[in-house]
């Protein structure tokens, strides 16, 4: 079953989550075509919140990218740099759209997502403080560490209410399967960008949080599975970011807003295509 972008020219069907429960590990299927792009990609990345204790990273992927008009492959890439900052580009531009102020950045979680979320809202808008938590203090530290060698002003926090309180933007990128955001510690007007859990994308946030923001996602035809939870509980999603770019839903920016992160076979897609003409044109 085939889902179309609004332009009418993304085919992006629901990905596919193959679990493995006796490995607590999950493979994902994420293919896309672009007609305008003449691109068809296909990303399989598999997550493994344990991996750390290996030293390996949680999120694993790569990219297929084929011309589409054989089916042959024209290129098999890594796809982990592709996912770290095609998520925090993603958050970037929903932050841009939905937030109204941009002083103080809060992020909980201090992982690749947590870093590349960093990096990219603060080259954005410079933030004047982002503040870290993370549910082992030592890599909240590190991370800020990191952060601040870039000349970057990182406060550590003990706990995730001390981090966000008064933030105005809110990342959250942990695999947390229990609310580590709540709804009583965030300021009106605040933005949250909702990016981790892996497969059960809103845990990481109450409820109550849900049923009082406004809610944005990035793809709705994948967030009526992968969301389910929230919809079975009556919260409803308000529009895809996509929709407040062409002017066609508004921008809640005087409430709390969420933008619920699914992350887009299309993000890889073109992200793989931009790396591979770069490739062709060094080997020219
Ligand atoms: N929306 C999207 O497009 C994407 C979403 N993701 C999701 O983002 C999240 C982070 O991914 P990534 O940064 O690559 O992963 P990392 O493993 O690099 O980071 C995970 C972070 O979560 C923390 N964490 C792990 N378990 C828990 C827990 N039970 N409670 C609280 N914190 C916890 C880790 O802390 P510590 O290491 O100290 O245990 C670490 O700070 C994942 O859920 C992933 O599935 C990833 C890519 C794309
Ligand atoms: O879009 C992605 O890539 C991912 N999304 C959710 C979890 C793992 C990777």
């Amino acid at each position: 079953m085939a889902s179309v972008s609004m332009c009418n020219e993304v085919i992006q069907p629901p990905r596919m989550f193959m679990r493995i429960p006796s490995k607590n590990g999950v493979l994902l299927t994420m293919p896309a075509f672009s007609e305008s792009e003449n691109a068809m990609a296909c990303k399989l990345v598999t997550a493994y919140p344990r991996n750390v204790e290996k030293g390996l990273s949680s999120i694993i992927a790569t990219v297929l990218l084929f011309d589409p008009d054989t089916g042959k492959v024209s290129a098999i890439m890594d796809g982990n740099e592709i996912t770290t900052w095609r998520t925090a580009a993603a958050s970037v531009v929903a932050t841009k759209y939905l937030n109204n102020q941009t002083k103080t950045l809060a992020i909980l979680g201090a992982g690749t997502q947590a870093r590349s979320h960093a990096e990219a809202l603060d080259l954005f808008f410079n933030f004047t403080q982002i503040r870290i938590w993370n549910h082992r203090y030592e890599r909240a530290q590190k991370l800020a560490s990191n952060l601040e060698k870039e000349g970057k002003s990182v406060v550590t926090c003990r706990n995730a209410e001390e981090c966000v309180q008064d933030a105005d933007v809110i990342v959250t990128a942990t695999f947390s399967s229990s609310p580590i955001l709540k709804k009583d510690w965030i300021k009106p007007g605040a933005h949250i960008n909702a990016i981790g859990a892996g497969i059960s994308h809103h845990s990481e946030l109450e409820m109550e949080l849900y049923e009082i923001a406004v809610i944005y996602t990035d793809d709705m035809s994948s967030a009526k599975y992968e969301l389910k939870g929230l919809l079975d509980a009556g919260i409803s999603i308000f529009g895809e970011i996509g929709e407040v770019i062409n002017g066609s839903k508004s921008a809640e920016c005087n409430k709390i807003t969420i933008f619920q992160s699914l992350g887009m076979a299309v993000e890889d897609l073109v992200s793989a295509k931009l790396i591979y003409e770069e490739y062709k044109k060094m080997k020219k």
